[in-house]
C-alpha cells in the first residue's frame, strides 16, 4: 500500500532502492514483461529463494530455456486435459471430506491448500501428498507454508541489503535456509527418494511425471531436481489456493452472486453426482467471470517482479532507463486500476460480462507476462474451474469469521497473505441437490 501512496505523491516512477525503480503504469508493465523481453530476473532478489537451479529461481537465460523446453510439454493444455480426471478425483475427495464435517467449523484456507498440494504432488511424482486426508488438513508442508510466505516477504526487503553486500554464496544460502524452516527438509527428502528410486528402476510403467521427464531428458544434478521440486511445490500450492479462498469468500458473502453462479451451474450440471468435464465448465460465462475476479483480487504475486534492464538501456513507461537498473510494476497497479476496474476493491463478476472485455483481460496479470510468465497457467485454470465448480454446485456453505475488511487488509509477501495470517473458515450446512 505504501508504494501506492508513493506513486500518488511522486508520479508514475519512483526510486525505491539505490538502483531500483518502480513504475505504476500499464505502459511500463508492457515494456518490462512483454514476450521477447531481454530483461533478466534480478539475481539479488531471486537467489534468496535458494532455487537458482530451478525454472523459477534461475537468472541464466540459457538454463532457463532448457528447463522450460523440458517441462513445457507437460504443462500444455493437451497434457492438462489428460490429467483432468486426477484433478476431478481430488475435487470430489475434497467435497466428500468437507461434507463429512457437516456442522463443524472447517478451516477452508487449509482445505484449499491441501487440495492444491495433492494435485501438484501428483503431477510432480505421480502420487499425491495425502494432504486432503490429513486430520484438519494439517500436512507439514501446509502448516509451514505461512512461515515461508513471511520469509519471502522478508527476503523481498532483505534482498536490497544482501545485494549490496559481498557475502559468499554459501552464507547467502544459509540465510535462505534459516528463513525457511523444516519445510525444505520435507520437500528435499521426497525428491531424494524419487531420484534414488529412479536410478534403480525404470519407472516407465508409472507414466511420465515432471520429475521423471527432467531426469530422462536433462540428467541433472540432484540439487537441481530438489530445487525444481521446491519451486513447483510452492508455486503450485498457495497461488491456486489463494484464488479459491478469495472466490469462496466473496461468492458466499453476496447472495446475489451466489444465486447467479449456482443457477448457471445447476442448468449446465443438473445431476451433481455425474461428472462435468472441464471444457464444459470453462464455457460457463458467469463462473468464468467469478474466477477472473478471484484471480484479480488475489493477485497471484502482488509484489513487483524484479527485472534488470538490458542488454542496453531501454525506454520503460516513456522514460529512458540505463542498462543494469532494476525495474518492476506490481500486479496491484494493474488489478486495482480504477479506470479499467471501477470500484476496484469490489468483487464484481459482472464487469467481465460486458460487450468489450479485451482491455480488462490485458490488465489481468496474475500469472505475469513475458518469457518468465507462469508455466503452470493451464494447470491452474483447470484446478480453479474444477475446485470452485464442484464447491458451488455441491455444497451449501456458510462463511465464518472473515469480513470484507479482513479480505482487504493484505500483506504483500511474495504471495498475498491476510493480516494476522487469518484463515477463511466455514460450516458446511448440507449438500445441494
Ligand atoms: C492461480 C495460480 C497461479 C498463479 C497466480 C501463478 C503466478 C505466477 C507468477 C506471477 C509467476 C512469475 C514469477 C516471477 O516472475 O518471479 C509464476 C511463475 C511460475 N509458476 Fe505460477 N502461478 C500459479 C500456478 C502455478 C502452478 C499450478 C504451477 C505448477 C507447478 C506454477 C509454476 C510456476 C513456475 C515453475 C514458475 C516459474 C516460471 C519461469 O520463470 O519460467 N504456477 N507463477
Amino acid at each position: 500500500m505504501h508504494l501506492h501512496d508513493l506513486h500518488r505523491n511522486y508520479g508514475p516512477v519512483v526510486r525505491i532502492g539505490p538502483n531500483e525503480l518502480h513504475f505504476s503504469t500499464a505502459e511500463a508493465y508492457k515494456d518490462i514483461y512483454h514476450h521477447g523481453s531481454k530483461f533478466l530476473k534480478d539475481e539479488g532478489f531471486y537467489e534468496m529463494f535458494g532455487e537458482s537451479l530451478g525454472s523459477f529461481g534461475t537468472v541464466d537465460p540459457v538454463f532457463h530455456r532448457t528447463r522450460r523446453d523440458t517441462m513445457n510439454p507437460l504443462f500444455s493444455r493437451r497434457a492438462i486435459l489428460k490429467f483432468e480426471s486426477s484433478i476431478r478425483a481430488r475435487a470430489n475427495q475434497l467435497m466428500q471430506v468437507l461434507s463429512s464435517k457437516q456442522g463443524q467449523l472447517i478451516d477452508l484456507s487449509s482445505a484449499f491448500r491441501a487440495m492444491t498440494l495433492d494435485v501438484i504432488y501428483d503431477y510432480i511424482y505421480g502420487e499425491d501428498a495425502g494432504a486432503i486426508s490429513c486430520p484438519d488438513f494439517e500436512h507439514p508442508i501446509i502448516s509451514n507454508t505461512e512461515a515461508v510466505n513471511v520469509g519471502a516477504g522478508v527476503q523481498r526487503h532483505m534482498s536490497i541489503v544482501v545485494r549490496q553486500s559481498s557475502l559468499p554464496d554459501f552464507i547467502r544460502r544459509r540465510i535462505v535456509m534459516s528463513i525457511f524452516p523444516d519445510l525444505i527438509k520435507v520437500i528435499e527428502t521426497r525428491a531424494i527418494e524419487f531420484f534414488e528410486r529412479k536410478a534403480k528402476v525404470q519407472l516407465a510403467d508409472e507414466g511420465e511425471t515432471i520429475l521423471s521427464r527432467i531426469v530422462d531428458i536433462e540428467n541433472p544434478f540432484l540439487q537441481s531436481l530438489i530445487e525444481e521440486t521446491q519451486t513447483l511445490t510452492f508455486a503450485g500450492t498457495d497461488t491456486v489456493a489463494n484464488a479459491c479462498f478469495t472466490g469462496c469468500f466473496y461468492v458466499h458473502s453476496d447472495p446475489e452472486i451466489l444465486k447467479k453462479v449456482r443457477g448457471e451451474l445447476k442448468e449446465a450440471w443438473p445431476d451433481p453426482n455425474m461428472d462435468l468435464p472441464y471444457d464444459t465448465l470453462e464455457k460457463l460465462p458467469y463462473l468464468t467471470a467469478v474466477i477472473k475476479e478471484s484471480l484479480r483480487l488475489s493477485h497471484g504475486v502482488p509484489v513487483g517482479l524484479l527485472r534488470v534492464v538490458g542488454p542496453d538501456s531501454a525506454v520503460v513507461g516513456g522514460y529512458q532507463v540505463p542498462q543494469g537498473t532494476i525495474v518492476s510494476v506490481g500486479a496491484t497497479f494493474m488489478h486495482w486500476n480504477p479506470q479499467v476496474f471501477p470500484e476496484p476493491f469490489k468483487f464484481n463478476p459482472d464487469r467481465w460480462l460486458q460487450e468489450q472485455t479485451r482491455e480488462l483481460d490485458t490488465y489481468l496479470v496474475p500469472f505475469s507476462r513475458g518469457p518468465r510468465q507462469c508455466i503452470g497457467m493451464n494447470l491452474a485454470w483447470c484446478e480453479l474451474f474444477l475446485i470452485l465448480g464442484h464447491l458451488f454446485r455441491k455444497l451449501d456453505i456458510e462463511i465464518k469469521d472473515l469480513t470484507i475488511q479482513d479480505m482487504q487488509d493484505i500483506r504483500f509477501y511474495f504471495v498475498s497473505v491476510l493480516a494476522g495470517a487469518k484463515h477463511l473458515r466455514g460450516i458446511v450446512k448440507g449438500a445441494l441437490a
